[in-house]
Order: C-alpha cells, then structure tokens, then sequence
C-alpha cells in the first residue's frame, strides 16, 4: 500500500513548481514539510490528478496514476486547504451526498461516520447548517467525509492551518490513531513545525526539491541538531545565516 513517486517535474510556465522529486510513502503518518510556496499543494494535485504530469509517475500500490486514475481516486481520501463542503447543506446532507457519490446508502454513511464525528466532538451537531460552523468544525466534517468510502490511502494539505488549537490537536490526534489502527498511507503536508514528531517519516520540501527524507529523529541526529526547528532551519536556510 504505498505510494512511489518517482522523478516528478512540475512547472507552471516559466516557474519550476517541483524538481527531479522521487520518494516512497510506506503505510502509516508520514508528514511532508515545507515552507509556503516550497510544492506541497502541487504535489498533492498531481498525486489526486488535478493536474496532468509532466515528467515522471506516481503509483499507488503498483499502479500508474496516469494509467487509471479514477480507480486510484476511488482509494483516496482528500483534504484539501480550501473547504469543498456544501455551506448551504447541513453536515448530514453533505455526508451522505459524498456516500452517494460512491455508491454507498445514507444508512451506511451514518454508521461510518457516526464514531469518527463523536471522536471529534461534532455528533450533536450533526443535522446543522455547514454555514453555521465554525472554521475548526468544518475541517473535522471534512476528515470525517474523507473516510466514508473506506480509503487506502489519506492525504491531507495543511488540514489544520488557521484552526484554534484544540482544533488542531484533537485532528491531528485522530489522524495520528487511524494511521496506528488501520493499514493506511497516510500523507500529512504541514509548514507547522510543532506538528511533527520524532519518530515520523519526514520529507522535507524547499523550492520544489525534496531537501531530506527519512524518520525524523535520525535525520536530527544525522545533521546533529536538537529539534524540528533547528534542523528544518538548518536545512533551509543558507548556512551563514543560521
Ligand atoms: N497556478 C499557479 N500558477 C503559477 N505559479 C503557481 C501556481 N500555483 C503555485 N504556483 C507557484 O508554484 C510554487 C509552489 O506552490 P505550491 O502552492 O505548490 O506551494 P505550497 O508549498 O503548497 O505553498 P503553501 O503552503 O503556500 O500552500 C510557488 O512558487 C507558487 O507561487
């Protein structure tokens, strides 16, 4: 169940977007880092296909992106960084209207999301008008739909950028626990620094290019610094200004 990317080029006319980009994605939380403007959002349209690739492939268990991406797509679940959810639709509506998209009965839907939404604290609120939440509870809406069609495969940009922190902790928190109890791949892009942990796979993103991959605490002691911010420092910045 992972996803291979391998020597992926991406530009936006004139602009190099990402550069000869290869990594493995192994089941679990992995966490992409990178600073705004590093390639986390354009990589995660070309591993959803909402962008044709350019120059290299990306398969997901073996199989090509390109080849067959709505086979792939059916596998995915997304979070992207601007809300998809219907405002006018209460939380219910929304769900159910995603489950119909893939075949899948209101009945169904509400047993799936029912534990997922009590976890993250939004049950009761769930025949309310998506407009009438807040910031922090869309968001959990939003991870609670991604999981109705039973995904392979989780991929979340910048899911709690902006939200208060209880709201980042209590998301990131279940992120963190699917990724423990159900064989999934799971790729977490954040410019947070507080969000990673010691033992996660870290790949870190820098004007496009892939700058260091490997769990994080050994690249700490490989570049012999103490914490996430000193090594993402450390990496990114030129070394006469650190
Ligand atoms: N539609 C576009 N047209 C032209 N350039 C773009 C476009 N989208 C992104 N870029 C540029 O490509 C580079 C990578 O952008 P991208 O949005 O993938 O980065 P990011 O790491 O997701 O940043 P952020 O954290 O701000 O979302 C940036 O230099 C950005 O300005």
């Amino acid at each position: 169940m992972s996803i291979v990317i391998n020597n992926i080029d991406f530009m936006y006319r004139n602009k190099r977007a990402l550069a000869d980009l290869s990594c493995t994605l192994a089941p679990g939380f992995n966490v992409l880092l990178g600073p705004n403007g590093a390639g986390k959002s354009t990589l995660l349209n070309l591993l959803t296909a909402q962008r044709p690739m350019q120059r290299g492939n990306i398969h997901f268990d073996g199989v090509d992106i390109q080849k067959t991406p709505r086979q792939i797509m059916q596998q995915l679940g997304v979070v992207f960084q601007q809300t998809t959810l219907d405002l006018d639709l209460s939380v219910f509506q929304n769900l159910t209207y995603f489950g119909a998209l893939h075949g899948i009965k209101a009945r169904v839907v509400l047993e799936r999301i029912t534990p997922v939404l009590t976890q993250l604290g939004l049950i009761e609120r769930l025949h309310d008008t998506v407009r009438d939440l807040n910031e922090g509870h869309r968001r959990r809406v939003e991870i609670a739909r991604c999981m109705i069609h039973q995904p392979r495969y989780l991929l979340l940009d910048e899911a709690t950028v902006g939200l208060d922190v209880d709201s980042r902790k209590l998301i990131i928190e279940h992120i963190r626990l699917l990724a423990q109890q159900q064989a999934m791949t799971i790729l977490w892009t954040t410019h947070l620094l507080d969000e990673v942990q010691e033992d996660d796979p870290l790949y870190i993103l820098n004007h496009g290019q892939l700058i260091a991959q490997g769990k994080c605490e050994a690249l700490l002691s490989e570049h012999q610094q103490d914490s996430v911010f000193d090594l993402y420092r450390w990496l990114t910045q030129p070394q006469g200004l650190v």
